[in-house]
């Protein structure tokens, strides 16, 4: 399997008005590879996503696709991702099986009731449940859909913001398991959370995040849950940024912030505004 990266961040520097909300973020996510974003409230990983989807454009540096620039070709960007909001968007008058039609209907993928049933039951949705209008679904069973869209897209990337937040463990657990089979199937999967305990359940790699600025990088596998928890406490405070390999620690060395960031945001203005374009009909309605 290729070692490529499909999702990736190269020095990317992202401005919310005179604010540097992510600061020369570097990371990638090769095909197979599951990578999570941890980071106290407000560090800028709702933001990576939102810059990988195109809502927000690189005031410099880049948010690539599977190669496509995310604040140029928004579009291209998305028609190649998935795309799990914390709460799955659907249409509460349709059912399971009538949603899954109609968002891959609008990425031009025709299928039969038969096929998303198909897709719905390799999800994980009851069969009971598919034909139900989703206003009655739990979060756990709108992420299913959710899986199932991504799924019948074939998408080659998947972005999934808090996706366990609110789960009982039982669905916390039945979504690492769908998680895991969509790395098998080979996609790159950029998951953003606080959840330590589901990031080292699926993970291969993590990340932590800090005021825009990643300062500690893992390999997720042999690594106890007290121990990440020790190093996700020590780095939400620390200044000093490092990289874990293997566990030892190196340093990741320090992103210049971009000062020419003010001045290329306006060569990116033309990007902004297509990018505000989508994130207010993300906000209307959020597809996956
Ligand atoms: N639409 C916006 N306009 C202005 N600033 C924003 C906007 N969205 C986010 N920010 C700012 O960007 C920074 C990063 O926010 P972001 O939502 O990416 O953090 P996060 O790591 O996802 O936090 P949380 O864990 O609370 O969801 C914060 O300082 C936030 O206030």
């Amino acid at each position: 399997m290729s070692t490529a990266p499909i999702l990736e961040a190269r020095r990317l520097v992202i401005r919310r008005g005179d604010r540097v909300t992510l600061d020369g973020l570097d990371l990638a996510v090769p095909a197979g590879c599951v990578y999570a974003l941890l980071g106290g409230n407000g560090a800028g990983k709702t933001t990576t996503l939102n810059a990988l989807l195109g809502f927000v454009a690189a005031a410099s540096g880049q948010a690539l696709v599977d190669g496509v620039d995310a604040s140029r070709q928004p579009m291209e960007a998305r028609r190649r991702l998935a795309y799990l909001p914390e709460n799955v968007a659907l249409y509460p008058y349709l059912s399971g099986v009538e949603n899954l039609q109609y968002f891959c209907a609008l990425s031009e993928v025709r299928l039969d009731a038969e096929r998303a049933r198909g897709l719905l039951t390799a999800a994980g949705l009851a069969v009971e449940a598919q034909g139900r209008r989703v206003a009655g679904y739990s979060k756990g069973m709108r992420q299913k859909v959710g899986l199932a869209i991504a799924q019948a897209r074939q998408a080659r990337a998947m972005l999934l913001d808090e996706p366990t937040s609110g789960l009982d463990p039982a669905a916390a657990n039945e979504f690492a398991q769908s998680v895991l089979a969509a790395r098998a199937a080979g996609m790159a999967i950029l998951m953003a959370t606080h959840d330590l305990f589901n990031a080292l359940q699926v993970a291969d790699r993590i990340g932590i995040l800090r005021e825009g600025r990643l300062v500690a990088e893992l390999p997720a596998r042999d690594v106890a849950h007290d121990e990440l928890e020790r190093i996700y406490l020590r780095h939400a405070r620390d200044v000093a940024p490092s990289r874990v390999h293997a566990g030892t620690e190196t340093e990741i060395a320090p992103t210049p912030t971009s000062a020419a960031a003010t001045a290329t945001a306006t060569a990116t203005a033309t990007a902004t505004a297509t990018a505000a374009e989508a994130e207010a009909k993300a906000t209307e309605r959020t597809s996956p």
